[in-house]
Protein backbone atom coordinates (compact mmCIF):
# COMPACT_ATOMS: atom_id res chain seq x y z
CA UNK A 1 0.00 0.00 0.00
CA UNK A 2 1.57 3.35 -1.25
CA UNK A 3 0.39 6.87 -0.12
CA UNK A 4 1.11 9.81 -2.16
CA UNK A 5 -0.06 13.54 -1.75
CA UNK A 6 1.58 16.83 -0.80
CA UNK A 7 3.18 18.75 1.96
CA UNK A 8 1.13 18.09 4.98
CA UNK A 9 -1.58 15.94 3.17
CA UNK A 10 -0.97 13.24 6.27
CA UNK A 11 1.02 10.56 4.57
CA UNK A 12 3.16 10.06 7.72
CA UNK A 13 0.40 10.33 10.02
CA UNK A 14 -1.84 8.39 8.16
CA UNK A 15 0.28 6.04 6.73
CA UNK A 16 1.23 4.85 10.63
CA UNK A 17 -2.30 4.23 11.68
CA UNK A 18 -3.08 2.13 9.00
CA UNK A 19 0.06 0.25 9.20
CA UNK A 20 -1.24 -0.95 12.79
CA UNK A 21 -4.51 -1.69 11.26
CA UNK A 22 -3.23 -3.86 8.86
CA UNK A 23 -0.63 -5.37 11.01
CA UNK A 24 2.22 -4.24 8.30
CA UNK A 25 5.50 -2.35 8.47
CA UNK A 26 5.07 1.42 7.98
CA UNK A 27 8.14 3.19 5.78
CA UNK A 28 8.33 6.54 5.07
CA UNK A 29 10.28 7.26 1.88
CA UNK A 30 11.72 10.42 3.55
CA UNK A 31 13.11 8.76 6.79
CA UNK A 32 14.44 5.82 4.56
CA UNK A 33 16.50 8.18 2.56
CA UNK A 34 17.58 10.02 5.87
CA UNK A 35 18.72 6.41 7.26
CA UNK A 36 20.46 5.68 3.90
CA UNK A 37 22.51 8.38 3.87
CA UNK A 38 23.25 9.48 7.52
CA UNK A 39 21.80 13.39 6.91
CA UNK A 40 18.28 14.97 6.95
CA UNK A 41 16.82 16.01 4.09
CA UNK A 42 17.54 19.89 4.56
CA UNK A 43 21.28 18.82 4.00
CA UNK A 44 21.19 16.09 0.97
CA UNK A 45 19.01 19.44 -0.42
CA UNK A 46 21.41 21.96 0.50
CA UNK A 47 24.58 20.08 -0.46
CA UNK A 48 23.35 17.88 -3.71
CA UNK A 49 20.44 20.07 -4.85
CA UNK A 50 17.15 18.58 -5.12
CA UNK A 51 18.61 16.54 -8.52
CA UNK A 52 20.27 14.48 -5.85
CA UNK A 53 17.44 14.16 -3.91
CA UNK A 54 15.27 13.40 -6.42
CA UNK A 55 17.98 10.28 -7.76
CA UNK A 56 18.05 9.16 -3.68
CA UNK A 57 14.69 9.06 -3.77
CA UNK A 58 13.61 7.25 -7.12
CA UNK A 59 16.52 4.32 -5.52
CA UNK A 60 14.33 4.60 -2.33
CA UNK A 61 10.98 4.00 -4.03
CA UNK A 62 12.75 1.12 -6.49
CA UNK A 63 13.59 -0.44 -3.71
CA UNK A 64 10.92 0.15 -0.91
CA UNK A 65 8.01 -0.99 -3.66
CA UNK A 66 9.30 -4.48 -3.72
CA UNK A 67 9.69 -4.73 0.44
CA UNK A 68 6.21 -7.12 0.77
CA UNK A 69 3.65 -5.97 2.82
CA UNK A 70 4.38 -2.42 3.70
CA UNK A 71 2.41 0.45 4.44
CA UNK A 72 4.73 3.19 2.01
CA UNK A 73 3.88 6.87 2.67
CA UNK A 74 6.13 8.74 0.01
CA UNK A 75 7.48 12.04 -0.14
CA UNK A 76 5.10 14.56 -1.96
CA UNK A 77 7.39 15.16 -5.04
CA UNK A 78 7.99 11.45 -5.72
CA UNK A 79 5.26 11.57 -8.41
CA UNK A 80 7.35 13.35 -10.62
CA UNK A 81 9.69 11.09 -12.02
CA UNK A 82 8.13 8.65 -14.43
CA UNK A 83 9.73 5.74 -12.95
CA UNK A 84 8.39 6.44 -9.53
CA UNK A 85 5.32 6.20 -10.94
CA UNK A 86 5.03 3.32 -12.51
CA UNK A 87 7.31 1.63 -9.62
CA UNK A 88 3.89 2.83 -7.34
CA UNK A 89 1.53 1.74 -10.25
CA UNK A 90 2.88 -1.49 -11.16
CA UNK A 91 3.62 -2.92 -7.61
CA UNK A 92 1.25 -1.97 -5.08
CA UNK A 93 -2.68 -0.10 -4.16
CA UNK A 94 -1.83 3.54 -4.53
CA UNK A 95 -3.66 5.85 -2.58
CA UNK A 96 -3.64 9.31 -2.96
CA UNK A 97 -3.97 11.75 0.03
CA UNK A 98 -5.62 14.73 -1.34
CA UNK A 99 -5.89 18.16 0.84
CA UNK A 100 -6.41 21.58 -0.06
CA UNK A 101 -3.52 24.18 -0.41
CA UNK A 102 -4.98 26.25 2.76
CA UNK A 103 -4.78 23.16 4.92
CA UNK A 104 -1.92 22.08 3.43
CA UNK A 105 -0.22 25.67 4.85
CA UNK A 106 -1.92 25.28 8.32
CA UNK A 107 0.10 21.69 8.78
CA UNK A 108 3.51 23.14 7.48
CA UNK A 109 4.00 26.36 8.40
CA UNK A 110 5.77 25.68 11.62
CA UNK A 111 7.57 23.08 10.87
CA UNK A 112 11.15 23.43 9.18
CA UNK A 113 12.15 20.42 7.84
CA UNK A 114 10.65 20.77 4.17
CA UNK A 115 13.62 22.89 2.26
CA UNK A 116 11.03 23.71 -0.48
CA UNK A 117 9.15 25.92 1.66
CA UNK A 118 11.54 27.77 3.12
CA UNK A 119 10.75 30.52 0.93
CA UNK A 120 9.31 34.24 1.37
CA UNK A 121 6.02 33.15 0.01
CA UNK A 122 5.30 29.32 1.04
CA UNK A 123 1.68 29.52 -0.01
CA UNK A 124 2.37 30.25 -3.60
CA UNK A 125 4.85 27.43 -3.35
CA UNK A 126 2.47 24.94 -2.49
CA UNK A 127 -0.05 26.14 -4.74
CA UNK A 128 2.60 25.91 -7.83
CA UNK A 129 3.08 22.62 -6.58
CA UNK A 130 -0.37 21.46 -6.70
CA UNK A 131 -1.18 22.73 -9.67
CA UNK A 132 1.61 20.43 -11.34
CA UNK A 133 1.62 17.43 -9.39
CA UNK A 134 -2.61 17.13 -8.83
CA UNK A 135 -2.56 15.43 -12.30
CA UNK A 136 0.11 13.40 -11.64
CA UNK A 137 -1.09 11.69 -8.11
CA UNK A 138 -4.19 11.46 -9.85
CA UNK A 139 -2.49 9.29 -12.50
CA UNK A 140 -0.80 7.26 -10.31
CA UNK A 141 -3.87 7.06 -7.90
CA UNK A 142 -6.46 3.43 -7.75
CA UNK A 143 -8.07 5.50 -4.87
CA UNK A 144 -8.45 9.08 -3.96
CA UNK A 145 -9.17 10.29 -0.31
CA UNK A 146 -9.72 13.59 0.65
CA UNK A 147 -7.63 14.80 4.02
CA UNK A 148 -8.76 18.02 4.89
CA UNK A 149 -11.08 17.74 7.29
CA UNK A 150 -11.47 14.66 9.18
CA UNK A 151 -9.74 13.48 12.07
CA UNK A 152 -6.73 10.74 11.45
CA UNK A 153 -8.50 7.73 12.58
CA UNK A 154 -11.15 8.81 10.93
CA UNK A 155 -9.17 8.78 7.88
CA UNK A 156 -8.31 5.76 8.76
CA UNK A 157 -11.57 3.95 8.99
CA UNK A 158 -12.85 5.83 5.82
CA UNK A 159 -10.29 4.32 4.11
CA UNK A 160 -10.35 0.48 5.17
CA UNK A 161 -13.80 0.96 3.80
CA UNK A 162 -12.53 2.37 0.40
CA UNK A 163 -9.87 -0.77 0.25
CA UNK A 164 -12.24 -2.96 0.98
CA UNK A 165 -14.87 -1.83 -1.69
CA UNK A 166 -11.31 -1.88 -4.37
CA UNK A 167 -10.44 -5.02 -3.62
CA UNK A 168 -14.33 -6.82 -3.37
CA UNK A 169 -14.03 -4.75 -7.20
CA UNK A 170 -10.84 -6.06 -8.34
CA UNK A 171 -11.43 -9.78 -7.29
CA UNK A 172 -11.33 -11.93 -10.10
CA UNK A 173 -11.31 -15.31 -8.18
CA UNK A 174 -13.99 -17.75 -9.78
CA UNK A 175 -17.00 -17.79 -7.54
CA UNK A 176 -16.81 -21.48 -7.13
CA UNK A 177 -13.60 -21.02 -5.74
CA UNK A 178 -15.02 -18.39 -2.92
CA UNK A 179 -16.44 -19.25 0.50
N1 LIG B 1 -6.21 14.32 9.12
C1 LIG B 1 -5.49 15.18 9.84
N2 LIG B 1 -6.08 16.05 10.67
C2 LIG B 1 -5.38 16.93 11.38
N3 LIG B 1 -4.01 17.05 11.34
C3 LIG B 1 -3.37 16.23 10.55
C4 LIG B 1 -4.05 15.25 9.75
N4 LIG B 1 -3.12 14.57 9.02
C5 LIG B 1 -1.93 15.11 9.36
N5 LIG B 1 -2.07 16.08 10.28
C6 LIG B 1 -0.99 16.90 10.86
O1 LIG B 1 -0.38 17.62 9.78
C7 LIG B 1 1.03 17.64 9.90
C8 LIG B 1 1.65 17.08 8.63
O2 LIG B 1 1.26 15.72 8.49
P1 LIG B 1 2.23 14.63 7.85
O3 LIG B 1 3.63 14.84 8.30
O4 LIG B 1 1.61 13.29 8.13
O5 LIG B 1 2.12 15.00 6.30
P2 LIG B 1 2.88 14.35 5.07
O6 LIG B 1 1.85 14.15 4.02
O7 LIG B 1 3.63 13.14 5.51
O8 LIG B 1 3.89 15.52 4.61
P3 LIG B 1 5.35 15.40 3.86
O9 LIG B 1 5.10 15.13 2.40
O10 LIG B 1 5.98 16.74 4.02
O11 LIG B 1 6.13 14.29 4.50
C9 LIG B 1 1.37 16.85 11.17
O12 LIG B 1 1.57 17.78 12.21
C10 LIG B 1 0.12 16.02 11.45
O13 LIG B 1 -0.07 15.82 12.82
O1 LIG C 1 7.08 17.95 -1.98
C1 LIG C 1 8.30 17.70 -2.08
O2 LIG C 1 8.92 17.85 -3.15
C2 LIG C 1 9.02 17.20 -0.90
C3 LIG C 1 8.28 16.66 0.14
C4 LIG C 1 8.88 16.04 1.33
O3 LIG C 1 8.13 14.89 1.69
C5 LIG C 1 10.35 15.67 1.07
O4 LIG C 1 10.43 14.55 0.22
C6 LIG C 1 11.09 16.82 0.46
O5 LIG C 1 11.07 17.88 1.37
C7 LIG C 1 10.49 17.24 -0.89
MG1 LIG D 1 5.65 12.65 5.47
Amino acid sequence: MFLVGPMGAGKTTIGKLLAKQLGRTFVDSDWYIESQTGADIAWIFAKEGEAGFRERETRAIDELTQAPQIVLATGGGAVLAAENREFLRQRGIVVYLNAPVDVQMARTSKDKSRPLLQQPNPRKILQDLYSIRDPLYRQVAHIIMPTGHTYPRHMVSQLMQQLNAFFDCTDTTPKDNKE
